[in-house]
């Protein structure tokens, strides 16, 4: 059960005091050189840790994403990892611009047997590590200070030999002190110092120290304060490569790996969708997008971002949540009647200006940079308005005039409002030609001709209703007019209170749509025809409105002493 007073159970976490700390003013401006530990970290945390097949997949997608760093696996903890290891270099599968990772916990028989996996490889780093903070060193392996700092000098020293003892080989040493987020500030300088002093890295042959956030224990702020302290602290910082490694306890893993960047730290460790560790690693894919969303190109590509989550969710087995950021299903789609809304007229201000920057409302980035289909941003269910219907409509190259989205949108939210359900761009095709293409009836309009004399135009045809057919004969400004007036001459009073036309299609065989709007009484709706001859479509419009409000019982046919008479109902 939930304590009444957490703080008899938690304590407050820790802060730095480093009043003058500069990285809130900083901004990011490049990125940050990248290490995914997929193959590691995140394999060490699945239910079925990957087979030699999915690793290999793994690898290939993060070299074709542009990784030049992959942790590939802790190759002394399992055959699978040693053996895949060894196939990378027997293969020659590492490209020369791509540098393997290995990890090691700080055992001598672990280090021999991780150099035992890396023989012949041409570059590689070496990544030991040990925890630091104050209950690992009572719990787990029950050191002091000194003992700790022995534990991570004695692997040092080890790994310094056995790189000694293959000198082809292009070695990197990084150490991680585990838990450096919760070791007192002054002992996590102290051990990394003493590592350095005996790895003696240099300006030309730098090392990594890799700062990790093992269990996220505090704000985003708190670790960028760490890092800035240890940044400014630390010696050698010519011969060091600042690395973070954060973890995602409190929801904060990508916010942390922010704003240690600006605290200072130059590389960064995590995975593709922030698989891992119990809330999982930084997710690589979040912390790159943010950097491209604010203009700075990342040098990771994922231009295809859906086959990049397929193939990691194959790999890990894992599924990638459908709101995760950037790439998850539904992150490009809006139900909500306003958010649609907003993003249609965003996507018709940029076709205005389409080299301009990105402003499409609710859309942080543009989805076809992504590889996603502006199709799938708008989805429309019982939240939706207008605005998304409309949108839908038009990928079909049906533009509504705004009065009808108004009126159609009411048909589709009947159907959203019933069903409960989504309601798909072919639902919303059909609930349009049903409410407006159906085949004229019960009026048909029959062989019109228009001619125009002295401005105005004339009409004559005929007027098929269940009750016969009635010879039309009117004239008016325009055809539609001239339509109406014939109609008045049969006792139908209406008149026409909205008229749009646009072409959908492009060349000979394009239609012409066209919507005319009648008002009947206090009344008004619209009718809907295509045609290949727009003058054609346009009196068709017409035709349908009536048809529809005769549908409606605003209209009614009446049959008196023989004759039809078509009238308006209260
Ligand atoms: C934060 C991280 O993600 S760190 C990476 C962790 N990753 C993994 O553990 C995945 C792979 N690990 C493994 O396959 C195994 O744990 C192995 C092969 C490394 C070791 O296996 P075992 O020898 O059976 O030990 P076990 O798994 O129980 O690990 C605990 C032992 O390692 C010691 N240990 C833990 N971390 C370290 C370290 N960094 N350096 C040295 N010893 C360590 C513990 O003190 C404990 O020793 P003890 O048995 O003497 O008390
Ligand atoms: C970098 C290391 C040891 C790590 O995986 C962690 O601390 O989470």
């Amino acid at each position: 059960m939930m304590l009444k007073d957490p703080s008899s159970k938690y304590r407050p976490f820790q802060t730095v005091q480093l009043p003058d700390r500069q990285w809130p003013d900083r901004v990011q401006r490049h990125p940050p050189v990248w290490c995914s530990v997929d193959m590691r970290d995140g394999n060490q945390a699945l239910i079925d840790p990957m087979s030699l097949e999915r690793k290999r997949r793994f690898f290939d997608l993060l070299v074709r994403t542009g990784f030049k760093e992959i942790e590939v696996g802790f190759p002394a903890a399992s055959q699978i990892d040693y053996d895949y290891v060894r196939e990378l270099i027997e293969t020659n599968a590492i490209p020369d611009d791509v540098t393997i990772q290995v990890m090691t916990q700080a055992r001598e028989d672990l280090i021999e047997r991780t150099f035992e996996a890396l023989q012949g490889v041409p570059r590689a780093i070496v990544h030991v590590y040990n925890a630091t903070a104050p209950v690992f060193r009572e719990v787990v392996f029950n050191v002091d200070r000194q003992g700790c700092i022995d534990i991570a000098t004695h692997a040092t020293r080890r790994i310094r030999e056995q790189m000694a003892r293959y000198p082809d080989t292009d070695w990197t040493f990084q150490y991680s002190p585990e838990t450096f987020c919760f070791t007192e500030q002054d002992f996590a300088l102290e051990i990394c110092e003493a590592v350095m002093d005996v790895m003696a890295p240099t300006p030309r042959h730098k090392m990594i120290l890799n700062l990790p956030t093992t269990v996220e224990v505090a704000t985003a702020n708190v670790f960028a304060d760490q890092i800035e302290w240890f940044c400014r602290h630390v010696s050698r910082r010519d011969s060091i490569i600042i690395s973070v490694h954060p973890h995602n306890d409190r929801g904060t893993g990508v916010s942390s790996a922010e704003l240690a960047l600006l605290a200072g730290a130059e590389r960064v460790e995590g995975t593709l969708f922030g698989n891992g560790e119990r809330t999982g690693n930084l997710d690589l894919l979040n912390l790159a997008m943010n950097l491209y969303a604010a203009g700075v190109s990342p040098g990771l590509d994922f231009s295809d971002i859906h086959h990049t989550q397929r193939e990691v969710e194959y790999c890990n087995q894992l599924p990638v949540h459908p709101r995760h950021p950037y790439s998850g299903d539904l992150v490009f789609t809006a139900f909500s009647g306003s958010h649609q809304d907003a993003i249609k007229k965003g996507f018709a201000a940029r076709a205005n200006n389409p080299q301009g920057f990105w402003e499409v409302p609710y859309l942080p980035v543009d989805p076809a940079d992504l590889g996603r289909s502006y199709e799938a941003v708008i989805r429309v269910n019982s939240q939706s308005g207008k605005g998304g219907v409309a949108y839908l409509m038009e990928q079909h190259g049906i533009t509504l005039p705004r009065r009808l989205q108004m009126e159609f949108s009411t048909a589709v939210q009947l159907i959203a409002d019933q069903t409960g359900r989504e309601i798909t761009g072919d639902m919303i095709l059909e609930c349009f030609r049903k409410e407006y293409l159906f085949d004229a009836a019960p009026l048909a309009l029959r062989d019109p001709v228009v001619t125009t004399a002295d401005g105005r135009a004339r009409l004559r045809g005929a007027l098929q209703t269940p009750e016969g057919e009635f010879t039309l004969q009117g004239s008016g400004n325009g055809p539609l007019s001239a339509l109406v007036d014939a109609c008045a001459r049969l006792g139908l009073a209406f008149d026409i209170a909205d008229y749009h036309q646009h072409s959908a299609g492009d060349g000979a065989d394009s239609e012409a749509y066209a919507y005319v709007e009648i008002r009947v009484g206090t009344r008004q709706l619209f009718g809907v025809a295509r045609d290949q001859n727009v003058l054609t479509a346009s009196l068709q419009a017409l035709v349908c409105a009536l048809n529809r409000a005769i549908g409606k019982g605003w209209l009614a046919l009446e049959s008196r002493q023989n004759v039809t008479r078509i009238t308006l109902k209260d």
